[in-house]
């Protein structure tokens, strides 16, 4: 079980020309500090997969990036089976696999030589490293490419990789950042699949997406944030009970009632 309750962060503006016109005209900014998130909380069980939504600028990637333990809250909790990430950020590592939009693969290494430097960094022995690879090799459709340089990867190659770089620790909890942008439809079936097989196996999944379609197919709950805030944080039945017939319609109600 993950919760997270009433989550902050907030960043200082060294320089407010280099801010967007709609940053700049967004309530978050307030004196010298953009409160990107404000007040964040959400919950999701093992076996759960919940889709994290908002606009551009919402506040989901530095969300995802506290509860990976990347960034540090200035207020708030998240607890990982009742004990807290931000308390034992070293302890909880092991257990979270993490993909970020902003980490590359290492382009002179393959493909199985990046997903192996992290099983080390994880404490993994070689052949706990090899099998895991395989595994994950069969499952996101890796085996044509695996040994080939990262350098000359195309986007969906990339993504596939880095996702199991992520989770070859076999971590308790996944949580990805924009997992299927980006790729094509044949590769983000691969991913939704995989993800698919992690909630068979137990393991909640947290992914933020723009992609209705994959919350419609995939998620058990759903989060909307919207200006740095919880919207809505419940399951998929309610969401789309917000709008029948239409997740952009529940989705849209939810922004409205945040600007209202
Ligand atoms: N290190 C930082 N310093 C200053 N501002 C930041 C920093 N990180 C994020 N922000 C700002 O916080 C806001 C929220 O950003 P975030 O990346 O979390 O949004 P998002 O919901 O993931 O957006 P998108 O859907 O576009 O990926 C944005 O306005 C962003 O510019």
């Amino acid at each position: 079980m993950i919760e997270i309750t009433h989550l902050a962060k907030k960043f200082a503006v060294e320089n407010p020309k280099k801010l967007s016109e709609q940053e700049r005209k967004d309530p978050r900014l307030q004196g010298k500090y953009f409160h990107s998130v404000k007040n964040v909380s959400l919950t999701c069980k093992s076996g759960e997969v919940l889709g994290l939504l908002g606009p551009n600028g919402a506040g989901k990637t530095t969300t995802l990036r506290m509860l990976s333990t990347a960034l540090k809250p200035d207020s708030g909790d998240i607890k990982i089976a009742g004990k807290s990430v931000v308390k034992t950020p070293l302890i909880a590592r092991r257990s979270i696999g993490f993909l970020s939009g902003a980490t590359g693969l290492y382009g002179r290494l393959t493909g199985r030589e990046n997903i192996a430097y992290f099983g080390q960094l994880h404490g993994m022995s070689a052949s706990a490293i090899k099998q895991r690879i395989s595994a994950l090799s069969s499952l996101l459709e890796l085996d044509t490419f695996l040994d080939r340089k990262c350098d000359n990867y195309s986007t969906g190659m990339k993504q596939k990789t880095a996702i199991a770089r992520a989770v070859v620790h076999s971590p308790e909890l996944v949580v990805l950042d924009e997992p299927t942008t980006g790729l094509d439809i044949m590769a983000a079936q691969t991913v939704l699949a995989f993800i698919e097989g992690l909630k068979q196996q137990g393991i909640p999944v947290i992914f933020s997406t723009h992609h209705l379609d994959e919350v419609a197919q995939l998620c058990d709950r759903v989060s909307v944030i919207h200006h740095g805030q919880t919207e809505f944080d419940d399951t998929l039945t309610r969401f789309k009970a917000l709008a029948p017939g239409s997740l952009h319609q529940a989705f849209m109600a939810v922004i409205a009632t945040g600007d209202a």
